[in-house]
């Protein structure tokens, strides 16, 4: 899209969730630095009006900050910049009865420009382009019917002409897809399943009729390489949890690998056609979804300059892969992983091991990852200049026992009880600076809980990321010095951003903590919730 090239061309604007379409959170603004940090005050508070967790990267086009709030009334406003004055506000209206059809909350991670115009998804499934300017209307698209358990919690990826957007439901048993959508209409103009249907590559890896609510849904932001015109995706867990109903329940699962969930795909832009897809974990049996955010770049490895994607999954292993072929380069645990014991990289398989597999007749004990990932959503961030990429990560364990499960529509289709334990060591939360070509750790900060928020990097040799007990942090990118921080009040997910306006750099981000996930984390999640009372603000910081 030509407006949105237009502006990814200049390096004060943040126009897209990750900065660009790659997912970096790297930007090449330096007036705030390592040198300076220490100095940063606050610009201006802007009230969201909602509470609970806001997960939203704002978006900056020239001197215009757009940014959505999670729950309540979910507005998405256009604020100056400078000063957070409201420019224009708008309120769609979003079905009441949502909220039983959303697994993890109120979410919205924010709004993509394109073609003049503001995107954005909704809860209850709808596809929304106003005006960027006015904030007007312009279309409003039925993506899929939230009632089958289908939401939309992330903004769509923008390619040439169209809007891409998929939706979640891997804990309702839908069946994942990914949909374009012409940014002048908002007319359907692909959709491709992620799990094939009778007659199609990889509906054999489907025990009978199971792959009809296999799950594998597209609910994170997607990547855009427009070298080659791919988009990049990453799927959900398969439905339901108990993988019995449609593998084999146990790690001998053959052919039954349950294509393409808890996977990345990699889809022609102008069809939606599938280039290649990695699956990160088959059969998959833990509530390991494989969405994470694929950052792109192109890194040296080996002495030679790689076009890669690179994942942090949930599954506890840091994946990279050349973009291009799907061939996989390397896959090392970035956190205390015990379901799989390494990972093969010829055959792209895990080497599980099979006493980790939960089954229906005892329960199986200290699992790790737990559910929650070594990473989940909260975003990484790459820089080329130190060649390192930031992850906030997860040291939980989990017990896990499966139970018959039977499909309802939009309702929880899961057949697994869990519950969530403290892992092993010393942290439960890391912020881990990891060499990607290497797969070392280049260093680490320990943090008392898991769930702390994003990250984002500059050309200032500088990290920032909020924690989940409310402070925003800066630090030094090469060496993980801590150079600055502050008490914002709540507990943050939310990745941070920066932009420029008047030669004036400014960073902002998010509070609002996590709000209904932490029910599910055992008594660390009573720790999260006990951390900061609800927040729901945009702060923004200048020198
Ligand atoms: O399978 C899915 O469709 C799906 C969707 C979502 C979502 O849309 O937010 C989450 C999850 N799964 C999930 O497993 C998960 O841990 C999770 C955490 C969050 C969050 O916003 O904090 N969302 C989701
Ligand atoms: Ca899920």
């Amino acid at each position: 899209d030509e407006a949105l090239n237009q502006a990814l061309q200049n390096p004060n604007n943040w126009p897209s969730y990750g900065r660009t379409q790659a997912n970096t959170r790297f930007s090449p603004l330096k007036q705030i630095n390592d040198q300076n940090v220490g100095q940063l005050k606050l610009a201006y508070a802007f009230q969201l009006g909602a509470l609970r967790s806001n997960e939203a990267t704002p978006i900056v086009i020239g001197d215009t900050l757009y940014v959505s709030s999670s729950s309540g009334p979910r507005s998405v406003y256009a604020l100056d910049a400078k000063t957070g004055k409201i420019r224009w506000q708008y309120q769609p209206v979003i079905a009441e009865d949502v909220d039983p059809f959303v697994c993890c909350d109120l979410d919205s991670r924010g709004v993509a420009y394109a073609d003049s115009k503001i995107l954005f998804g909704t809860l209850d499934a709808h596809l929304i382009a106003l005006d960027a300017k006015t904030g007007k209307p312009v279309w409003n698209t039925v993506v899929v019917d939230y009632k089958g358990g289908m939401a939309i919690t992330s903004p769509p990826t923008i390619v040439k002409n169209l809007a891409v957007i998929g939706y979640a439901g891997g804990e309702y048993g839908a069946r994942g897809a990914l949909q374009a959508y012409d940014l002048k209409t908002g007319k359907q103009v692909w959709k491709t399943y992620t799990i094939p249907g009778p007659g199609e590559p990889g509906n054999d890896t489907w025990k009978g009729d199971s792959w009809k609510h296999g799950g594998g849904a597209a609910w994170q932001v997607g990547s855009y390489d427009p070298q080659t015109n791919t988009v990049f995706y990453g799927t959900s867990n398969p439905g339901p949890w108990n993988a019995a109903v449609r593998s084999t329940g146990t790690s001998d699962y053959g052919q039954l690998t349950n294509l393409y969930t808890s996977s990345t795909l990699a889809l022609d832009g102008d069809t939606g056609k599938i280039k290649w897809a990695l699956q990160s974990t088959p059969a998959e049996a833990w509530d390991y979804d494989g969405v994470n955010e694929l950052v792109l770049a192109d890194i040296t490895i080996d002495g030679k300059k790689t076009p890669v994607m690179m994942k942090a999954d949930r599954d506890g292993f840091f994946f990279v892969a050349n973009r291009d072929t799907g061939k996989l380069i390397s896959a090392k645990p970035f956190v205390p992983v015990n379901w799989a014991k390494s990972y093969d990289i010829a055959k792209a398989r895990p080497i599980e091991d099979p006493a980790k597999r939960p089954h229906m007749d005892a329960k199986t004990t200290d699992i790790c990852p737990s559910w929650m990932g070594g990473k989940n959503w909260q975003p990484m961030s790459f820089n080329p200049e130190t060649g390192l990429v930031y992850v906030t990560t997860n040291n939980m364990c989990q017990d896990m026992q499966t139970a018959e499960v039977t499909y309802r529509r939009g309702s929880f289709y899961l057949g697994n009880d869990f519950s969530v334990n403290p892992g092993h060591g010393d942290h439960l939360g890391q912020l881990l600076a990891l060499d990607p070509a290497t797969q070392k750790p280049a260093w680490t900060m320990n943090l008392p809980l898991p769930w702390n928020g994003g990250t984002m990097t500059t050309a200032g040799n500088l990290v920032f990321f909020g924690d989940i007990n409310g402070i925003f942090h800066a630090l030094d990118a090469k060496t993980g010095k801590p150079l600055w921080q502050m008490n914002v009040g709540s507990g943050m997910g939310a990745g941070p951003m920066t932009f420029s306006v008047d030669g004036k750099q400014y960073v902002a981000i998010l509070t609002g903590r996590a709000e209904s996930p932490p029910a599910f984390m055992g008594e660390v999640g009573k720790k999260i919730m006990a951390a900061t009372p609800e927040g729901g603000t945009l702060f923004v910081f200048t020198l």
